[in-house]
């Protein structure tokens, strides 16, 4: 099944810029993907058109936009021939229809898609990419079948499944564990206001990782007229009601400018992210106080969010449990620090686009940093390092890894840099605009 993966470069591997003078740059980042794609599945299930303003356009939304059509949503550029990113309309799902979809690698699309198949009315099958078929499923799957669904993955919990729908959805009240994702809750939720009876979750194991991806889900629930409950611990639950069309605009994805953020600590100089919100629920926020703890100047202004660096990088001990998205990053930022670092709470990475402790380790060790993997994390002492192949397995923050770390070592190769696209098809692009202003492109 094809994918949508418009902005995938035909270049096998890349030549990382380093940092040879002190940056002075502006970086306006796209739309954040955990946004867009709330908006776009709760447009979906709302009871009139939406506007979403600013949306990603990388692989992960454009592979949710086609699945809500599979359903038969509408999501249509608001001009026709037009702007750089024209607005999507989103009219909503029919929901009379089986259909077939192609989850890609996205966590978003696995997770939050199955709920809404239970709504409609017919099979829907889903797969992807080939690491997405070892993503953790079951959790999300099993609470469907406890809340009325027919769901048949063979015993597996994993990709392929199906979802057998037959136009309504029972709801009620469910246990589940969902340390291994917050997507798994986010997913019930999204779609419970169109359950009968709503939902109600009630998480039980070790902590739910990536807290503020739920506050997200919670938001945009309430903004949409939802009603939700999440005052008690581990526990949400959300009242059937109409949802409400949106228009909303998207705020710049966090967890994409930390790279570019980065390179400010790492070379010197200033990056100014505009638009950086106030408020947010987005995880990568997170990234200002860690830039802060390494040794940079950082600032939150109306103008942006600006990190002043002198070049001096300091280790660091940090929990990302909330903040897992930034860990890549963060590890590479950790090899190029002047003391050891230490990275915990993020055992459940290991289920993400790859085993990120282990390419993080790999990739990092072999580089000539001394990683460690623990039980939740990684042990980051740095070394001589030197330049070699930096291989990315498929994943895009593998490839902001790699040019992170590629600021100060020469010769450092990153393998399948386009793999990027999944949420940021310019990155290389803007990257050597950044790093590497009027040096050209290899
Ligand atoms: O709901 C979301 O949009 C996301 C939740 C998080 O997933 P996990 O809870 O699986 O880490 C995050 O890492 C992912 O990139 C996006
Ligand atoms: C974990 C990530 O993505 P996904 O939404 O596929 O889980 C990520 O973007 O770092």
């Amino acid at each position: 099944m094809p994918s949508p993966d418009p902005a995938h470069p035909a270049v096998a591997d890349w030549s990382t810029p380093t940092a040879a003078r002190a940056v002075d740059a502006d970086v306006a980042l796209p739309g954040s993907k955990s946004l867009t794609n709330r908006f776009l599945v709760l447009a979906a299930l709302a009871n009139g058109p939406s506007r979403v303003r600013r949306p990603l356009r990388s692989r992960d939304t454009l592979l949710m936009a086609q699945a809500l059509r599979e359903l038969g949503a509408g999501v249509e550029d608001a001009t026709a021939h037009g702007a750089l990113a024209p607005d999507w309309i989103v009219t909503p799902a029919t929901l009379d229809r089986g259909a077939t979809i192609d989850c890609g690698l996205a966590g978003t699309v696995m997770r939050f898609l199955p709920p809404v198949a239970a709504l409609a009315r017919g099979r829907v099958t889903f797969d992807g990419d080939p690491q997405a078929r070892v993503r953790p499923m079951g959790p999300v799957l099993d609470a469907l079948r406890v809340l009325g669904a027919d769901v048949a993955d063979e015993g597996r919990g994993t990709l392929p499944f199906t979802v057998q729908g037959t136009g309504s959805m029972p709801g009620g009240a469910v246990t589940l564990d969902a340390s291994s994702s917050s997507q798994f809750v986010s997913a019930l939720l999204l779609a419970g206001p169109r359950y009968d009876q709503g939902v109600t979750i009630h998480h039980v194991g070790k902590p739910v990782p990536s807290e503020p991806h739920l506050e997200m889900t919670v938001e945009t629930l309430r903004d949409a007229g939802a009603i939700v409950d999440d005052g008690a611990a581990n526990t949400w639950r959300v009242e059937p009601s109409e949802v409400n069309g949106l228009d909303v605009q998207v705020e710049p994805d966090l967890s994409n400018a930390a790279p570019f953020l980065a390179v400010a600590l790492v070379a010197g100089g200033r990056v100014t992210v505009p638009g950086w919100p106030q408020h947010t629920t987005q995880a990568g926020d997170a990234i200002r106080d860690i830039l802060d703890a390494m040794g940079a100047d950082v600032t939150l202004s109306r103008e942006g969010l600006t990190v002043r660096g002198t070049g001096e990088v300091g280790g660091i001990d940090v929990d990302l449990h909330d903040a897992s998205e930034l860990t890549p990053v963060v590890a590479a930022l950790a090899a190029l620090a002047d003391s050891p670092s230490v990275i915990r709470g993020v055992a459940h990475i290991r289920g993400h686009e790859t085993d990120r402790l282990a390419a993080l380790a790999t990739e990092l060790g072999a580089c000539g940093a001394a990683v460690t993997e623990t039980d939740d994390g990684l042990r980051i002492a740095p070394g001589t390092l030197t330049g070699r192949r930096f291989h990315t397995y498929a994943d895009h923050r593998m490839v902001m890894a790699g040019a992170v770390l590629g600021l100060r070592v020469p010769g450092l190769v990153v393998e399948d840099p386009g793999t990027v696209a999944k949420t940021l098809p310019e990155f290389v692009d803007l990257w050597h605009c950044v790093v590497d202003p009027g040096g050209g492109r290899p």
